[in-house]
């Protein structure tokens, strides 16, 4: 695991920029070429959004989750969600809500979903501007974003329009991932997320020994299981593929910024939550662990 500078404790007073931040990505507004640093790659060029960046100490933290399916960034990043009061945003379950409304997109979305294709940068941003909308109304701060950006493209306007604090990278070897997708159903009353799989997989080829105990639904929850339809083996090992080619750039865009934070997990939940609290500086927050589970 490599080590990042320790993160100063986030701060929780104000800010009011969201509203804007969705305006900007709406209209796909990208940074001037060198208006980051040295950036090598070349955005769509597009006016400067005149939005000021805060001190991260003077706001709530603005957090990205990068890593491959079935990685368990929604489960930690819902957890630390709880843990730092901000909203936890999965553009995976925008896209979800959109097929489920049955609206004039979901019949396109179902088609890319199913295989395992990227939905357009054009769409998911739409719904991502929807959803901080909606958030920047109800007075929601700062973001921890799950499954966005996850294309060069993506990450470029983001960057043009906020400071991204940190960009946390989860990482677990590729035979497990396919396990852990496999083994992931969903409530269909609640909502809940659980996984059935039993992992236990040797150390091989590099790749160290791992195991993960299944996170099981309650009783009543057992009935009305789900799987997601793009949980299938094929389908799986098709995001895996498209993760390395079109979402592996996007680390080294935040690598080469420095915001990068590389994690290997450890293990399931009990092993992997408190190691994450650590590297994260949050060990001051572990009284509130028990309200975050
Ligand atoms: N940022 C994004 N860009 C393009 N497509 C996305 C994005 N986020 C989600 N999707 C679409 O939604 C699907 C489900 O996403 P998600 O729940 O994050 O799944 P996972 O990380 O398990 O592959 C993706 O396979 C893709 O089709």
């Amino acid at each position: 695991m490599a080590a990042l500078t320790r993160l100063s404790k986030p701060s929780f007073t104000s800010l009011s920029s969201v509203s804007r931040i969705s305006r900007c990505l709406y209209s796909g507004i990208a940074p001037e070429p060198g208006s980051h640093g040295s950036s090598p790659y070349s955005p769509r060029l597009g006016p400067k959004p005149n939005l000021s960046v805060k001190d991260p100490k003077d706001r709530n933290v603005q957090w990205v989750f990068l890593g491959s399916p079935g990685v368990g960034k929604g489960t930690y990043a819902s957890r630390l969600s709880n843990l730092l009061g901000v909203p936890h945003i999965a553009t995976g379950d925008l896209v979800r809500e959109e097929l489920a409304a049955s609206g004039p997109l979901s019949k396109e979305l179902s088609e890319i979903v199913n295989q395992g294709k990227l939905v357009s940068d054009e769409i998911i941003i739409s719904l991502l501007s929807k959803r901080l909308e909606a958030g920047g109304a109800k007075g929601e701060l700062g973001f921890i974003l799950d499954g966005f950006p996850r294309t060069i493209r993506q990450a470029e306007i983001l960057e043009g329009v906020t400071e991204i604090d940190l960009v946390l990278n989860l990482k677990l070897r590729e035979d497990v991932l396919v396990e852990k997708c496999l083994g992931r159903r969903m409530c269909s009353q609640c909502g809940g997320n659980f996984n059935v799989a039993s992992i236990n997989v040797k150390d091989s080829n590099g790749s160290p020994a791992i195991s993960m105990a299944p996170l099981l639904p309650p009783p009543h929850c057992m009935s009305k299981l789900v799987t997601r339809a793009d949980d299938t083996e094929e389908v799986v090992k098709h995001r895996i593929h498209v993760y390395n080619e079109k979402s592996r750039p996007v680390e080294e865009f935040y690598r080469s910024r420095g915001k990068l934070l590389e994690f290997d997990l450890p293990g399931g939940i009990p092993e992997s939550w408190p190691k994450l609290l650590e590297v994260l500086n949050l060990d001051e927050y572990k009284e509130k662990q028990s309200a975050a589970a």
